[in-house]
């Protein structure tokens, strides 16, 4: 299960070690905490599943005006270096909680994803949801 989580890129610091293994300190975690039903291990559920959550049926190109009309918690997309994601799926399971998606969705979230979880390997946790390639 470590390692599930390991490869996911959860639970873990840049360093790419889970909790316990590293010798940086952890982070402080925050005051957020998901529903029920709604942990990391839920969502890798979901994912390994193989279920499309992405509403495309073939990659696509994004261009930067398409993606600034999805910004609502109903039909939210991010971009993450380059790619397009469909994150509405993914909002209720997010640990630090929906609001820190929508507010940097419908733009390139690259680097206030970066800045806050280097570590959390988003192709991995989002290929469900892949859209395409902003343009
Ligand atoms: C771009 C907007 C985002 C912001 C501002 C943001 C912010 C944060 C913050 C502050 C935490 C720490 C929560 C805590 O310690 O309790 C967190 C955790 C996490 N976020 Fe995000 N996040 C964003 C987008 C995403 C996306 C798109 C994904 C999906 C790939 C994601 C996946 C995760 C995961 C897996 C964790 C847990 C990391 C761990 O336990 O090491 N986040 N996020």
């Amino acid at each position: 299960m470590v390692a599930l989580f390991k490869n996911l890129g959860i639970g873990g610091d840049s360093s790419g070690k889970v909790d316990g293994e590293s010798k940086k300190p952890v982070p402080k975690r925050g005051k957020y905490s998901v529903a029920p039903g709604y942990s990391q291990l839920d969502w890798a559920r979901k994912v390994s599943s193989g279920e499309n959550l992405s509403t495309v049926d073939r990659p696509m190109k994004v261009s930067k005006d398409e993606l600034k009309k999805h910004c609502t918690e109903e039909d939210c997309w991010i971009s993450i270096k380059g790619k397009v994601y469909n994150v509405t799926p993914y909002l209720n399971y997010h640990p630090a909680g929906v609001k820190k998606i929508i507010n940097n969705s419908g733009i390139d979230a690259t680097q206030v994803f970066m800045m806050n979880h280097a570590w959390v390997n988003e192709e991995a946790i989002l290929k469900n949801c892949f859209i395409g390639y902003l343009t």
